[in-house]
């Protein structure tokens, strides 16, 4: 199976997304991890728009070595000459320059005639032959272009030295029949296309852009232009990630493969969240928070079930570790009784009956429910597990200039037992003095720590996740001090290990 050409523009275009912009250090950590991901060609910039980007552009060519590494320019000497300066180092570079070929764009914009569009087009990319082997050229605003004039140009472009031809939807007009006829229209009336690259770049201003790549690659393009999360001026360009799990999802009848490890996605995803701070919206295909959850019931009763009743691709295809049972409102008993298990209960039919109507109740009334919330439900239920240890006293000794230390004592079998320990913080210096008293050699799975009620008196609420053998004992504690409330869930959970261990 062939493989499309994956050419990521997060760097140039991704970045003229308001919000986007990113240091010359956030580049190159994006770009290796783009590498790693494995795309075809990286556009790191266009280097004469600022001496930050020039500088972005040349640092991202000498620090990748597998893809393409390409500059933007227009269709002047000056823009190809400073492209080239900041690509030249790389191991395979690539300038890439374009202008606009709309009735539009040539009369408003550029105030230029058709004919001197064509002249400049050819000028620059036998200018930009001069320095480099691998010339990509984009007709901007193509899909609101003339087609047979649009074959004139490309025709003289690649007699010119033109390896790629790029057919941008620019401002996301096209939709897919019409881009497919429009490419099937340009390569009829283009003889030498068929030689080189098809390249399509498209935008998201109708929500259009990864149908109109996928209808583009049907129609014969070889070379799909894409950005991470869909970022890239206005509504964004054509996501990465969409292209590649459809692509990848219905090989069946695209009929292509990628050079993707798909199970990079999420973490490059990941990284430009945290470099930009721009959020994907949680229901995004394939990055977003929600693409791998289920909230409602019959969902979660089939994917437990049968995950592929309501997955068309599994979660650690793009590097996520597992999908996710949201429980609210809209969830069922299966889902509810699956968490119960998973949280380490074991109810009677008539507990069970009892704590889901509970817990429907709240969940009318609360956004989310946590498995605290489950917890408090069903710990009135289950058999009372004896406090094998309490808490006696507590003191903790931190600052940003000390060690943090804790000296904690519980109260076990009648009598007071103490020890000291350091630790990363309060809370970690606590919890090894616990561990220390009880020794259980369990490992802390998890811990997290939440606001139970509002206000400025609001009470913490502590879960504290011990694992042992495979078996997860959950502790809950609540106090308006939250190192205590944080040793209380941690002494909880280990009276259920011991419960446990001892029955
Ligand atoms: C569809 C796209 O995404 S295109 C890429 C868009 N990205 C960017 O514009 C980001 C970086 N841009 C910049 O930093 C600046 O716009 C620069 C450095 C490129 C140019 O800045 P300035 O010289 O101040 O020009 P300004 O941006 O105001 O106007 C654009 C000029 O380029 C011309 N131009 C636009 N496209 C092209 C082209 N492809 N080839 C030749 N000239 C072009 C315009 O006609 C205009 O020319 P004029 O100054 O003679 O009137
Ligand atoms: C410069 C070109 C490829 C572009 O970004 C566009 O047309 O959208
Ligand atoms: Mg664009």
């Amino acid at each position: 199976m062939k493989n499309i050409k994956i050419f990521d523009t997060t760097l140039r275009d991704g970045e003229q997304s308001p919000g986007c912009s990113m240091n010359i250090y956030e580049k190159i950590e994006m770009a290796k991890q783009l590498e790693r991901l494995g795309v075809d060609i990286i556009e790191a910039g266009f280097a004469i728009a600022s001496k930050g980007d020039f500088k972005s552009v040349n640092a991202i060519a000498k620090n990748v070595s597998t893809p393409i590494v390409a500059s933007l320019a227009r269709a002047l000497p000056k823009d190809i000459d400073c492209a080239w300066e900041a690509v030249k180092d790389a191991k395979r570079p690539r300038i890439h320059t374009f202008i606009a070929t709309s009735p539009i764009h040539m009369k408003y914009k550029l105030k230029k005639t058709p004919e001197e569009v064509i002249e400049d087009a050819v000028n620059m990319v036998k200018y930009a032959k001069k320095y480099c082997e691998d010339i990509e050229f984009s007709a901007e605003d193509a899909t609101r272009s003339n087609p047979l004039f649009l074959a004139e140009i490309f025709e003289k472009v690649i007699k010119a030295g033109a390896t790629v031809i790029n057919i941008p939807d620019t401002v996301g007009y096209t939709t897919p029949d019409e881009y497919y006829n429009f490419l099937t229209r340009i390569k009829e009336n283009t003889p030498s296309i068929h030689k080189i690259d098809i390249s399509v770049h498209c935008h998201n201003d109708l929500g259009l852009a990864v149908a109109n790549s996928i209808a583009a690659m049907r129609a014969g393009a070889t070379q799909i232009e894409c950005t991470v999360n869909g970022i890239g001026e206005r509504a964004g360009n054509a996501a990465l990630e969409e292209i590649v799990m459809a692509i990848n999802t219905r090989k069946d009848i695209l009929k292509y493969g990628t050079g993707i490890n798909t199970k990079e996605i999420m973490k490059t995803s990941r990284l430009l969240t945290n470099i930009t701070g721009v959020e994907v919206q949680p229901n995004k295909a394939i990055v977003g928070e929600n693409a791998f959850a289920h909230e409602s019931g019959i969902h979660q009763h089939g994917v437990l079930e049968e995950r592929s009743t309501y997955e068309i691709m599994t979660p650690e295809s793009v590097g996520l570790n597992t999908n996710k049972m949201v429980l609210g409102k809209h969830s069922g008993r299966h889902a509810f009784i699956d968490r119960l298990k998973t949280l380490g209960y074991e109810l009677s039919d008539n507990e069970v009956k009892e704590a889901f109507e509970e817990f429907k109740k709240l969940a009318d009334k609360k956004k989310n429910v946590y498995d605290g919330d489950i917890e408090a439900i069903v710990s009135k239920r289950v058999t009372h597990i004896p406090n094998v240890y309490e808490l006696h006293k507590f003191v903790t000794n931190s600052g940003n200039t000390i060690t943090s230390t804790a000296s904690v004592t519980l109260n076990f079998e009648d009598k007071n037992i103490g020890d000291i320990s350091d630790g990363d913080g309060p809370i970690d210096a606590a919890f090894k003095a616990i561990e220390k008293i009880v020794n259980t050699k369990a490992t802390l799975e998890d811990y997290n720590l939440h606001s139970v009620t509002e206000g400025k008196d609001a009470q913490g609420e502590a879960i504290v996740k011990l694992k042992k053998n495979e078996n997860i004992f959950t502790g809950r504690g609540i106090s308006t001090d939250v190192v205590e409330a944080s040793i209380k869930a941690y002494i909880n959970a280990v009276n259920k290990l011991v419960y446990e261990e001892r029955n």
